[in-house]
Formats: C-alpha cells, sequence, structure tokens
C-alpha cells in the first residue's frame, strides 16, 4: 500500500474509561489497547467484533468525537467525516432542522454550506412539518431518521457506519438501506463496523477484528472473518 493511496492510519490507538462508581471510588477500563491499521482511499473497510470489543469506541475516535488517550489518528486530505449512527446526540429542545445544522457543523461543514443542505435532509426524512418542531416532540423512529437523513446527505471525505441502524419502517428502511449502499458502491472511504462477521464480508474487501480492545486480525476480509468465526466457536467450547 503506497503513501499516496492512504486516507487514514490509526497508531496505536488506546482508550482507557475512567468512570466513577461511588463518591471516592472509580475504575479504569481500557476499550481499545495498541490498535493500528490503514485505510486507502475509496476503500470500504470492515471492523468485526463481538460485543463489548471496542467497536464503537473505535467509531467514536475516527469520528473524532473522542480522542485517543494513547496513539495518533493520521488523515489524508479528510476534511469532512460522518458518523451515520442513530442520532443520540439531539438537543431535544431545539427544531430538527436546528439540531440537523449543528450536527452537520460538527461534521466540518460550515454553516452556510450545511444550510444549503437543509433541503434535502428535510426530504429524505420525510418528516414534513415535523422537521421544524423540537425534537422533543419527535418518535423514537423519527429521530433516528432525522440522524439518518443528515448523515446520508453530506458528501463527506469519510463514512462511518455503526452496523446498529435501525431507521425506521420498512419502507423508510428499504430507502435508506438502497441510499447508503449507493455511496458503499461508490469512490467514498468507509469504514463499516459490525459485529456479524458475514456482513462486513458482503460490503467490504479489508477489514480488522477487534477482541477485547485488541486487534486480532486484519487483511483480505474472507481471511479475517475466517479468524473471527475462530474466536467464535472457541467462545462457544
Ligand atoms: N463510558 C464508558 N465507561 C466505561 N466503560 C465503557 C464506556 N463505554 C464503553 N465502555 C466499555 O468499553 C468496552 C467497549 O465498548 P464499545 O461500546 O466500544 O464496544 P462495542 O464493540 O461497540 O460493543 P457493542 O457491539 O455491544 O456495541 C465495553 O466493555 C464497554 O463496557
Amino acid at each position: 500500500m503506497t503513501e499516496t493511496n492512504l486516507a487514514l492510519q490509526a497508531n496505536n490507538i488506546s482508550v482507557t474509561y475512567h468512570s466513577r462508581t461511588g463518591l471516592f471510588k472509580s475504575f479504569k477500563f481500557q476499550a481499545l489497547n495498541n490498535v493500528s491499521f490503514k485505510v486507502k482511499r475509496g476503500e470500504t473497510f470492515g471492523v468485526m467484533g463481538r460485543n463489548g470489543c471496542g467497536k464503537s469506541s473505535l467509531l467514536r475516535v475516527l469520528a473524532g468525537v473522542y480522542q485517543a488517550d494513547a496513539g495518533e489518528l493520521v488523515t489524508h486530505d479528510i476534511a469532512t467525516r460522518t458518523l451515520l449512527t442513530l442520532g443520540l446526540g439531539f438537543d431535544a429542545t431545539l427544531s430538527g432542522a436546528d439540531n440537523a445544522i449543528l450536527s452537520m457543523m460538527l461534521q466540518g461543514f460550515s454553516r452556510e454550506e450545511a444550510k444549503a443542505y437543509l433541503p434535502a435532509v428535510r426530504n429524505f426524512s420525510e418528516l414534513g412539518d415535523f422537521f421544524e418542531r423540537p425534537v422533543k416532540t419527535y418518535s423514537s423512529g423519527m429521530r433516528s431518521r432525522l440522524g439518518f437523513s443528515t448523515g446520508i446527505t453530506t458528501q463527506t471525505d469519510l463514512l462511518l457506519i455503526d452496523e446498529t441502524l435501525a431507521v425506521g419502517d420498512k419502507t423508510f428502511n428499504a430507502k435508506a438501506e438502497k441510499a447508503m449502499m449507493e455511496r458503499i458502491d461508490s469512490d467514498q472511504t468507509v469504514i463499516f463496523v459490525s459485529h456479524s462477521g458475514a456482513q462486513v464480508q458482503k460490503i467490504c474487501q479489508r477489514a480488522i477484528c477487534l477482541e477485547r480492545g485488541k486487534l486480532v486480525a486484519e487483511g483480505d476480509v474472507k481471511d479475517v472473518a475466517q479468524e473471527y468465526a475462530n474466536i467464535n466457536d472457541k467462545k462457544l467450547d
């Protein structure tokens, strides 16, 4: 892999959570331990691993939401990035439109650029007049739709997808999946995270596997999925 076709490089990324369990008690938990890998420009790169292995923590570091407490993330020509999740970070008192603008600004867009995307977000979300109403009046499905529509409408240099996307009703889900696959099939750099080796194998060329915060396999997606299956089999013994 030449340095010129690299989109990003994770070098020895570690993340430790510090949690308070009582007035004078706290504990540390290392969710990611020295994780390193490279992602090429335009590829769909997979991250697989069992529940609690550190997938979401890694996604948050890649999205710039969390700062790794050791290691570095080197990006090449990545000014904007989207984390496609269920929109849990919304301000419930603000309207869907205002939340969409804030979320696009967090992706790296200017206020003016975010405003220009707004009609397309409104249209994709199918929220109608609710788009101008406070998010606290939304059902959970409506929140998810707002989050997904905001993420999928913008054209960013890096698209991060969390498998746990269940966006709305059947019709909306089909539309969301189609839009996601169109982006994956384009020359977009995508990182796709899932606990399902089969799902990662379906859409990714290369992948890594995490186990208890450590990288245990990297390379061609078939080989990594096999390694992941072996880990799962061992746990079932
Ligand atoms: N804020 C936090 N404080 C303490 N521990 C945390 C925190 N967030 C996550 N963890 C722990 O870090 C580990 C990794 O969590 P993470 O959410 O990254 O895993 P995951 O692979 O995405 O899991 P899942 O597939 O269940 O979503 C887990 O053991 C989890 O309990």
